[in-house]
């Protein structure tokens, strides 16, 4: 049995990149399931790995931690992946580094309010979104994968240069959220649909679409019923994306 724990619920995008990243390099991990639809991350036992109460965490023996990017980070550097996941050289690692930066405030708030307008309000409110809420969500995402493909990857094979690194992971997760609700995210987007392409081989396609099968399903979820006590708290989030 391994040291190293991952908490992860592969609805999340941030988990499913710790969890291809962990995979894709054989790194041993005991998988910790925390489903957040049944409210997994307020256990006791949880929130002693993460006080955040978010999904991924990671316990390495006595150690703990949360925030995907870190943990990325501190993964590559531990079990010493080969140096394109997160390059030992300065400018190629301050390259990925800044991808991970910008992301924060732009691919990730930017693709979440695109899949919980589009994909979460027929499930809590039993209606599709109006064009009102949901248009400029998919102005603002769009403007967004418009800057990843003309500023970051411009003609490049990857993200931060001619080889797959945790940033390029970072991104195509984020990504896949508006397009399991349906969002054609690649229209218009020659360079960024071939550097997806591009991802999904150096992962490998098993392992990409192992990784992403419960979040593509998540139209199917639309029909079952939502417990009362957690229809409320999505509810209250889904109202923050469409202020
Ligand atoms: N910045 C964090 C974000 C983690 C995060 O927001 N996780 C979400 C799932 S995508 C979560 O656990 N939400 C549970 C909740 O808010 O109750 C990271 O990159 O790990």
């Amino acid at each position: 049995m391994s040291d190293l724990t991952l908490f992860l619920d592969l609805l999340s995008q941030p988990c499913r990149s710790v969890y291809i990243f962990a995979k894709a390099n054989n790194i041993p991990f005991n998988y910790y399931e925390v489903l957040l639809f049944k409210g997994g991350q307020m256990s006791d036992d949880f929130g002693k790995v993460n006080p955040l109460r978010k999904v991924p965490a990671l316990k390495d023996g006595d150690f703990t931690m949360g925030e995907s990017t870190a943990m990325l980070q501190y993964l590559a550097q531990k079990y010493k992946t080969p140096d394109h996941w997160y390059p030992a050289d300065l400018q190629k690692r301050a390259r990925v580094d800044e991808y991970l930066a910008w992301q924060h405030t732009n691919t990730r708030p930017h693709a979440a309010r695109v899949f919980w307008i589009k994909g979460m309000t027929p499930y809590l409110l039993g209606h599709e979104a109006t064009p009102e809420k949901l248009n400029p969500a998919l102005c603002e995402f769009n403007a967004t994968m418009t800057t990843l493909q003309d500023t970051f990857l411009q003609n490049k094979q990857f993200l931060a240069g001619e080889e797959i690194s945790i940033a390029d992971l970072v991104a195509i997760v984020e990504i896949m959220q508006p397009s399991a609700v349906g969002v054609d995210v690649f229209e218009d987007k020659p360079k960024l649909s071939a550097w997806k392409e591009r991802v999904v081989e150096a992962i490998g396609a098993d392992l990409f679409n192992e990784a992403h099968a419960t979040i593509l399903k998540v139209k199917e979820m639309q029909n079952q019923p939502v417990p009362p006590e957690l229809k409320e708290r999505l509810k209250a989030r889904l109202e923050l994306f469409t202020r």
